[in-house]
């Protein structure tokens, strides 16, 4: 049989691996077979067909069209039918000089299933895209100003001080120590730094371990939507089941929509839950939204987690955050709660230093010490001196809680003038944004923006991201996506939304508006 005539045409075709004795293909199914890019036997030359080289291996990368009967119906594949096109195994094989296959050495899947479907990544995609092109850049969410000088030297001081070694796995002692504290006082509750306290690489990490340590095979976790895309890969590489419920935006007339006009059906929350149900992921504020859970709708949330026993993990990185007349409420201190919450927070989007990777996830000890399992058997610990640094943060700002000297008041404040200062120029242009209660991204309705797409040939590819790569390539400006936000199902209900990020240099907000100004005399329509 010849292997040209097996992989050139990229005719799909099925079972001739079982046909040669070797370990039979996972998968009986028809497979449109490609060469791996930069195998060192073969080169593929356009048109997917492929040279074999001298050696006479030839090792193939194969991309399973279909997935078989039996995995539709199985468990993992239960609501993934998006993803068919994804399956990946690699094969080795013997061939003679004629090209004629002599054995199939090796025929195997080589990645897990835990990451299936999980490799595209907005993060990395839209981020290069964004720096080819040099643009004013509102798209992923991090300060493009300094961190504060108090925690800047207090960084160089760990250094020079030498805390450049190993510290303990689930925390340096001075970081614990005022975590507990600090979030002690907000959550009225007493904390141990040592059994209650993680300290992770990011919130990322905090929310990683979380996932890995508690959600096993089907156990199913809340996830509202729209949500910070990791929650849905992390519970599905840990291979539980992503249950969503969406806030639905309420009509609004005679002024403009706010965050807090998006909101959750009480019943309909109720009916997710059932007895697979392990845990519920809260993001307030919340990304990309910036909705600011209050009071009763944490509460009505909490009294479904207690009636069903379910885990609450909080992730609160944007706590500081909070705008207006709105107020911070921490779902860890209602009632029956922290004894089944995580709250996870960031030293990142705490001090504007995303870039140092410290986070921290906090809550009673019979829960935390899982995650400190995961931790220790994989990151072990984060930097010694970024950790030193953070807790030299707290311990100022501890002294100084909501006085007008403290950081955290003095970001929000000037974040708050940001947000006014974008909102105010998206409207000046025609642009309709949904106002934040928290957080550092607004997003904005473009429904009605006639701009002249490219013709795509993907034709899943939801309009949001064809318009943001098109205003990243064509105006020099970068946004995110809000379908990113959303699950495969809804996302093409939210393909009108693009989010923008406002932390960001007033010189840098003063370019995105210089852009939105000239495209609105050339382009915008309404
Ligand atoms: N921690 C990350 C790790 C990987 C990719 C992105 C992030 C972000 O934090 C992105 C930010 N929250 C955003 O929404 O733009
Ligand atoms: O999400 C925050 C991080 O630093 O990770």
């Amino acid at each position: 049989m010849s292997v040209r005539s097996l992989f050139g045409s990229g005719v799909p075709h099925g079972g001739w691996a079982q046909d040669k004795g070797s370990a039979p293909l996972r998968f009986p199914c028809r497979e449109k077979v490609r060469p791996a890019s930069g195998s060192p036997h073969l080169r593929q030359s356009e048109g997917g067909d492929i040279d074999i080289n001298h050696k006479g291996l030839v090792s193939v990368s194969c991309v399973t069209e279909w997935w078989s009967e039996d995995e539709m119906n199985s468990t993992f594949c239960r609501g993934r039918s998006q993803w068919k096109r994804r399956k990946e195994s690699k094969l080795i094989m013997k061939i003679d000089d004629t090209e004629n296959l002599i054995e199939v050495m090796m025929s195997q899947q080589i990645h897990s299933r835990r990451i299936e479907g999980l490799d595209k990544n907005v993060w990395v995609e839209l981020t290069k895209l964004a720096a080819d092109h040099a643009v004013v850049n509102l798209g992923q969410g991090f300060p493009d100003f300094s961190p504060p000088n108090f925690v800047k030297d207090a960084f160089t001081r760990a250094i020079n001080g030498d805390f450049n070694q190993y510290t303990m796995a689930s925390g340096h002692p001075p970081l614990v120590k005022i975590l507990a504290k600090f979030f002690g006082k907000l959550l009225e509750q007493d904390i141990d730094p040592f059994t209650e306290v993680l300290v992770t690489v990011g919130a990322y990490e905090a929310l990683f371990c979380f996932f890995q340590a508690l959600i096993d095979d089907d156990d199913e976790v809340i996830i509202i939507e729209p949500f910070f895309d990791c929650y849905e890969s992390m519970v599905r590489m840990a291979g539980g089941q992503p249950v969503y419920i969406l806030l639905r935006p309420k009509p609004v007339s005679g002024r403009l929509m706010t965050s807090a006009d998006w909101v959750l059906d009480p019943a309909e929350l109720a009916n997710k839950f059932n007895k697979h149900t392990k845990a519920i992921v809260i993001n307030t504020p919340n990304n990309p939204l910036g909705k600011v859970f209050n009071r009763e709708e944490l509460q009505m949330i909490a009294d479904l987690c207690v009636k069903h026993n379910v885990l609450c993990i909080s992730d609160e990185v944007y706590e500081w955050l909070v705008y207006d007349a709105n107020k911070h409420v921490r779902i860890a201190s209602l009632p029956g709660m922290w004894e089944r919450t995580i709250t996870v927070g960031s030293a990142g989007k705490t001090f504007s230093a995303t870039g140092w990777k410290v986070g921290w996830a906090i809550g009673p000890k019979d829960i935390v010490r899982h995650l400190q399992t995961v931790h220790q058997n994989s990151n072990y610990h984060c930097a010694t001196p970024a950790q030193q640094a953070v807790a030299e943060g707290f311990m100022k700002e501890f002294g100084r809680l909501g006085a007008p000297d403290s950081y955290f008041t003095n970001l929000r404040q000037e974040l708050q003038l940001k947000r006014d200062r974008l909102a105010a120029c998206l409207m000046s242009v025609g642009l309709k944004p949904i106002v934040p209660e928290g957080g550092y991204y607004l997003i904005v309705d473009i429904t009605g923006v006639k701009v002249d797409l490219p013709v795509s040939t993907d034709t899943e590819e939801p309009h949001d991201y064809r318009f943001v790569k098109w205003l990243i390539t064509n105006k020099g400006l970068a946004t995110i996506p809000v379908s990113t936000f959303y699950s495969s199902d809804h996302k093409k209900d939210f393909e009108n939304f693009i989010r923008f990020c406002f932390v960001k240099e007033d010189s840098t907000l003063s370019k995105a508006e210089k852009i939105l100004q000239e495209w609105k005399s050339t382009v915008l329509t309404q």
